[in-house]
């Protein structure tokens, strides 16, 4: 398993607020949890940017994390991310933001300490590009978008 260094920005984290980690020994994803004073009301159509009370530094170019909404709240509650997926850089050192949007109907309040997204480490490749004035010829080519049809 690799190890990722993280800090803990407020007191409450590991106290009052369990610490991020897997629910499941299969879980993908890390909760992170809305670091709160307050319950914080999100009106519908309303987007706001919430602490999560952690920084992580990942360090190796070769991985990033994203955060990505939790399936209940988003299906159930219409609370997904304002920025759809959020991507942790490896050389980010910073506190990690939740991008929280009320995409649903209904006004929704987050309390503190409720988990409101998941973390997600994954592989990254870095690539070099070259320029070149033609490429070898693909059986796609340059057919795109329902090029291939629907079923
Ligand atoms: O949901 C998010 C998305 C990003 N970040 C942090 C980590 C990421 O490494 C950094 C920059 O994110 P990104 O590159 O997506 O933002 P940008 O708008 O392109 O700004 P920048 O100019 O800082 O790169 O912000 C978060 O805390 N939460």
């Amino acid at each position: 398993m690799t190890t990722i260094e993280y800090k803990i920005l407020d007191p409450r984290i590991g106290t009052e607020f369990p610490l991020p980690a897997y629910a499941t020994t299969g879980s993908a994803g890390m909760d992170l949890r809305a670091c709160l004073d307050v319950p914080l009301e999100l009106n519908a159509g309303d987007t706001t940017l919430i602490p999560t009370g952690i920084a992580i530094h990942i360090g190796d170019p070769s991985l990033a994390a994203v955060i990505l909404p939790r399936s209940g709240l988003g299906h159930k509650h219409g609370i997904v991310l304002g920025n759809l997926v959020g991507l942790i850089d490896s050389d980010y050192q910073g506190q990690l933001f939740i991008s929280c949007w009320n995409r649903g109907s209904a006004s929704f309040t987050i309390q503190p300490g409720e988990r409101i997204a998941q973390l997600v480490f994954v592989p990254v490749v870095q690539v070099a590009l070259q320029q070149v004035d033609d490429f070898d010829q693909s059986h796609r080519g340059k057919g795109g978008f329902g090029h291939s049809g629907r079923h």
